[in-house]
């Protein structure tokens, strides 16, 4: 890993977690000393990209989008927050247009207010995504929590609460505009996985089998969960990701990424997830 920028360390009981400035990305939530969030050896932390790990934040919008010159998952991850309020357990941090690298701010000229914030409690961790468009006038954005979790052993890892839905499949796009529907119980990586799945009502997705316990994902108002795991060719052609990184990580991510929300003025956006250590 690459240089240390400024952080910000929550601490309750046996449980942590640390949160950069540099995208709000929190790069460590450990229960019991046990690490529940993947960083990448090779990510940089000296805010000169993005960190390739933790929980970075997609904002304003999810992927690479026709209509935006701006980067792939927009800038809030490349962006200077600020924390604004902390307790032991608790952070907040904001980011406002003057925290985001002109480069990028040029791309996207409209005025925003994010709040984030981080709870900690015992073997709970709570991500909290506040969109506010203080402007005269309204604007489009999808978002997500891009959330990398620990595992031992991808090939035993397996992820419930899916089955059901429609999903994209982003490593074998269909020909029609026909989303197959997945059929199983738990979902496996046994090779490239990049999936959106689409408005998935079921608000617990479980991460079984992490090597350390299940953990579940409870979801409140976003719609969507992306499943991603590179596999060998796309983890040997990152920089910031080690060859056998992807043994050792799953992204289960929320978001709303499916359709644009449209944010009127003076309205607000928000979405959450709380992360729960379910059985060791
Ligand atoms: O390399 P990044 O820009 O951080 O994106 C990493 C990944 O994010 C999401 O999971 C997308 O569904 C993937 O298509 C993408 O490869």
């Amino acid at each position: 890993m690459t240089g240390k920028g400024d952080t910000v360390t929550l601490t309750i009981g046996t449980s942590t977690a640390e949160i950069y400035l540099f995208g709000a990305t929190l790069t460590s939530w450990k229960t019991d000393g046990v690490e529940r969030i993947f960083v990448s050896e090779t990510a940089h932390l000296d805010g000169s990209k993005a960190i390739r790990g933790g929980i970075p934040l997609v904002f304003p919008h999810f992927g690479t989008v026709a209509t935006s010159k701006l980067p792939q998952h927009g800038f809030a991850r490349n962006s200077s927050w600020e924390c604004v309020k902390k307790t032991e357990s608790t952070a907040e941090f904001h980011l406002k247009p003057d925290g985001v690298p002109t480069k990028l701010r040029e791309l996207w000229p409209h005025d925003f207010h994010l709040i984030y914030t981080v709870t900690l409690a015992a073997n709970t961790l709570k991500t909290s995504l506040t969109i506010n468009n203080p402007s005269q006038e309204a604007w489009d954005f999808t978002t997500l929590l891009h959330t990398y979790f620990a595992v031992k052993d991808i090939s035993r890892v397996k992820v419930a609460g899916l089955k059901g839905y429609a999903f994209l499949d982003k490593v074998n796009p269909p020909e029609g505009d026909a989303k197959p529907e997945e059929s199983r119980e738990h979902v496996n990586v046994a090779g490239e996985v990049d999936r959106v799945y689409e408005a998935v009502s079921n608000n617990k997705i479980t991460i079984l089998e992490t090597g350390s316990g299940d953990v579940e994902v409870h979801k409140s108002h976003f719609p969507d969960v992306v499943v991603w795991n590179p596999w060998i060719e796309k983890a040997k052609a990152m920089a910031d990701f080690g060859d056998e990184d992807y043994r050792k990580m799953i992204c289960v991510e929320v978001g709303s990424v499916t359709d644009f929300i449209s944010l009127a003025p003076g309205k607000t956006w928000e979405g959450s997830q709380t992360l729960v250590v379910a059985r060791l």
